[in-house]
């Protein structure tokens, strides 16, 4: 028997976000393609190096990436659409970035901000941009065609797996599978299955295969996520074509890697594949193993997932040394992996200086979780006694948090205990409490506002760099937040808003801004993860009971509130967003973890209300995202993240009006649970579609008020005010006029004041024009 450890990916952004700032420099023209290309190479070698000090035996190359590796995969490919081509050679980094960004000829590059997918003002608009899987992780959606033919672009595979070679690596290259590409590639062609053109890809593969072969590549490691889906037969046909084809290549052997989740009704089909090797995620699909076991060939090399490469705990090294026996056992050959890439991860938690110690005894990231398999591949070959020390110090470390007082708050407990269907209950049905909001409010009809965030300006995230330096003191931070504040209302009365925002500039990020203020929470320096391109989060970590110590908003609010005789509406992020773009506690259900999270926003909900707001803004921007994976999961998701939401919003009077907002537009299929959610005012985003989404609104009789988004904020360009018009006009043939509410797809943090005036002048001008049509 012999356990090898291997890993699926390490992030690329670098410890001290190396990659963000050079990609930045690069974009604003400060330093040459060159610059950026050796920070690229400094910073793969010190992966490499990182991974090998590690202990790691497998190593992977071509995770690297400068924006997305589903973009590389498409220009590997020669999936270049025409639009691009004239910018330059397929493999040009001008090419590369206008496909991830677009090209502006003026008012300085297009980018998106991740909420959604593409812009459209540039010249060339960048590709669709949408969420890798459950992940907070965005990559640039394939385009395809009929007819469309494909090339071979070997150089970054090859390039990086030579690079890793002349550095002493022989590394495994990662390849995203053709199948998946496709499963995530879109058509504009109405119709057209993207999966049609494997035959077209297959060659392509084949002789990538063959030249990382030719190149010394023993091992391959190619990843299809997609197995863990719901799949039809053609797709799992297509499997068996694909892979019976590639492993008969002449190549490396291929590790056939899936992630995210179990094979479940695709495992027969997995396991019958002629590929040399299978990666499992044994930390979402633990039942895997024991079915592997029991069905894989003796000589399909299993790759166990069995440290978490989706969230920062420690693992129990001790129970997985008992789990993995019979494994190494029954088998000739095993690999210890992470569960997936560790893209998703933060990179060292040794550059957490400010973490409570007890905390960082329970916590592991990128680095950390290569020493953990390290140690279990130690443990597994050598025998337990080699590793002795460490795995009673990881013991202790499991046990300590398993009982620790930090983790257990009592009261919460006991509150969240005490939740009944009655407690996420509204007073009144939305007919009544519309009927007191509208007299309490007196909107006109389209009444105007916008989702919450103004620009977060060089000037605002230095007065914010410059207070946590100390170089700006308490009383100066405050100071300049409230002035930028009073100027977002008085810009907003001016322009003839109806309903107005404070503008958020006080906040770094719309989870970490909560998660810095709630206790259960705490907040790291460093642990950047990427999120698209060079811009990255820093999620909380939920590590116990969650409440809220103190009111996190309400100052801010009652500030703005008495500059105006408008109403200024509360803001808050929902719980589901909150729990979504967190790492979150792995010791108890998610739902429960939600509902408490729920309980805190909920006590800040009625806060707001005693202080006098009338309109309450709950986000849920990742409500859609946590669906899971499989159909099967999305009822039980939705009753508790529905519920969650709900118990926020349901300590209010019927006259205080709550509002959420979503900025994605494929609901439909879940417009029935959006719906329960029992908000009076909902916006979302549909200016990109223009208006498609309300299709759905078509069968489903939504019964509350509605915001369809009438500006596309992705994209820095100006909406003219008859194109708003427009929409609202098409909007109100969907929906009964007096449902409609006039605002923008989602907020505006990333755009400019110079973009952003404009459009809002625009947009009242459209809502004015729309109110003196008869309807
Ligand atoms: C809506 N989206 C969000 C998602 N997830 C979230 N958690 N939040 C979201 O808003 N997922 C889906 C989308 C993803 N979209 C985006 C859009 C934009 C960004 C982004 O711009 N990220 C910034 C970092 C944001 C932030 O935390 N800013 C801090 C400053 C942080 C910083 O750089 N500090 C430096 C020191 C700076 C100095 O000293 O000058 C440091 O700590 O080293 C702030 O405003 O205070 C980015 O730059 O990448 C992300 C996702
Ligand atoms: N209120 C937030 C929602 C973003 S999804 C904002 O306006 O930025
Ligand atoms: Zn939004």
């Amino acid at each position: 028997m012999s356990v090898t450890t291997a890993n699926l990916g390490f992030p690329r952004i670098g410890p001290r976000r190396e990659l963000k700032k050079a990609l930045e420099a690069f974009w604003a023209g400060q330093i040459e393609e060159d610059a950026l290309r050796e920070t690229a190479r400094s910073l793969r070698a010190a992966n490499w190096e990182r991974q090998s000090a590690a202990g790691i035996a497998v190593i992977p190359s071509n995770d690297f990436s400068l924006y997305d590796q589903v973009l590389d995969t498409s220009v590997m490919l020669g999936a270049i659409p025409e639009v691009y081509r004239a910018l330059g050679a397929p493999n040009s980094l001008d090419v590369y970035f206008a496909m991830a960004r677009g090209t502006r000829s003026e008012n300085g590059s297009a980018d998106t901000d991740g909420c959604c997918h593409a812009n459209d003002g540039a010249d060339a608009p960048a590709q669709e941009m949408t969420k890798w899987f459950d992940t907070n992780y965005h990559y640039m959606v394939p385009e395809v065609g009929p007819g469309q033919t494909f090339s071979l672009c070997a150089d970054k595979p090859l390039g990086e797996f030579e690079e890793a070679l002349a550095l002493g690596h022989r590394t495994r290259p990662v390849v995203l599978g053709p199948i998946t590409w496709l499963l995530l590639a879109k058509s504009h062609t109405p119709g057209f299955a993207p999966l049609s053109l494997l035959p077209a890809i297959l060659p392509v593969y084949r002789e990538l295969l063959g030249k990382l072969r030719a190149a010394g590549a023993g091992w391959v490691q190619i990843d299809e996520p997609a197995l863990v889906l719901d799949l039809d037969d053609t797709t799992r046909e297509a499997f068996r074509v694909v892979y019976g084809d590639l492993a008969g290549a002449a190549g490396p052997q291929i590790m056939l890697a899936t992630y995210f989740g179990g094979l479940e009704d695709n495992f027969d089909l997995a396991l019958s594949l002629p590929v040399a090797g299978l990666h499992l995620d044994l930390v979402r699909a633990p039942d895997q193993l024991e079915r592997a076991l029991v069905q894989a060939r003796d000589d399909l090399v299993l790759s166990l997932g069995i440290v978490d490469g989706r969230n920062v705990w420690k693992a129990d090294l001790g129970t997985l040394l008992d789990r993995l026996a019979p494994a190494v056992k029954a088998r000739r050959e095993i690999q210890i992996a992470p569960s997936c890439s560790l893209l998703h991860s933060p990179i060292d938690l040794a550059l957490e200086t400010d973490l409570d110690p007890q905390l960082v005894d329970w916590l592991a990231f990128g680095v950390q979780k290569l020493e953990e398999l390290a140690l279990l591949g130690l443990g597994l070959e050598r025998g337990r006694y080699v590793i002795a020390d460490e795995l009673s110090a990881n013991a202790d470390a499991i046990t300590s948090r398993r009982g620790s007082p930090l983790t257990n708050d009592r009261a919460v407990r006991a509150r969240a205990a005490g939740i009944t269907a009655e407690s996420a209950r509204r007073d009144g049905h939305f007919a009544q409490r519309s009927e007191r909001q509208r007299e309490r409010l007196g909107l006109p009809p389209f009444p105007t506002t916008t989702i919450g965030s103004f620009p977060q300006t060089d000037a605002v995230r230095k007065a914010r760099a410059d207070h946590r330096k100390g170089t700006l003191d308490d009383a100066g931070y405050d100071a300049f937040l409230r002035e930028e504040t009073e100027r977002a209302i008085r810009w907003q009365e001016e322009i003839g808003l109806d309903v107005l925002v404070h503008g958020e500039f006080e906040r770094n990020d719309m989870v970490q801004y909560f998660g810095e203020r709630l206790s259960g929470f705490a907040f790291t320096r460093a642990a950047w993860v990427q999120s698209y391109g060079s811009r990255c989060v820093r999620p909380p970590i939920l590590y116990g009971d969650v409440s809220r110590p103190r009111p996190m908003t309400v100052d801010w609010w009652r500030h703005a509130q008495g500059l105006t005789e408008r109403p200024v509406k509360g803001m808050l992020t929902g719980p589901v967003t909150i729990l979504q773009w967190s790492f979150v506690r792995d010791d108890q259900p998610r739902a429960d973890t939600c509902r408490q999270i729920a309980l805190a926003i909920r006590d800040e909900v009625n806060d707001l209300e005693a202080a006098g707001a009338r309109i309450i803004q709950i986000d849920e921007a990742a409500l859609r995202e946590g669906l899971p994976l499989r159909r099967a999961g999305w009822g039980e998701y939705l009753d508790w993240a529905v519920e969650s939401f709900r118990l926020t919003a349901s300590g209010v009077a019927p006259e205080t009006q709550i509002h959420t907002h979503m900025c994605y537009s494929e609901f439909n299929d879940i417009i029935a649970a959006i719906g329960a959610m029992d908000a009076d005012v909902i916006s979302i985003e549909t200016a990109r579609s223009k208006m498609e989404l309300l299709d759905a609104f078509a069968t489903y009789r939504y019964p509350a008020e509605i915001g369809p988004g009438v500006y596309d904020i992705h994209s820095p360009r100006i909406p003219p005010e008859e194109e708003m018009a427009d929409l609202l006009r098409k909007a109100s043939a969907a929906i009964d006029p007096g449902q409609l509410w006039v605002n923008p797809d989602c907020g505006l943090k990333t755009r400019k004041w110079d973009d952003v005036r404009p459009a809002l002048v625009n947009m009242v001008a459209a809502a004015r024009a729309i109110r003196a049509e008869p309807f």
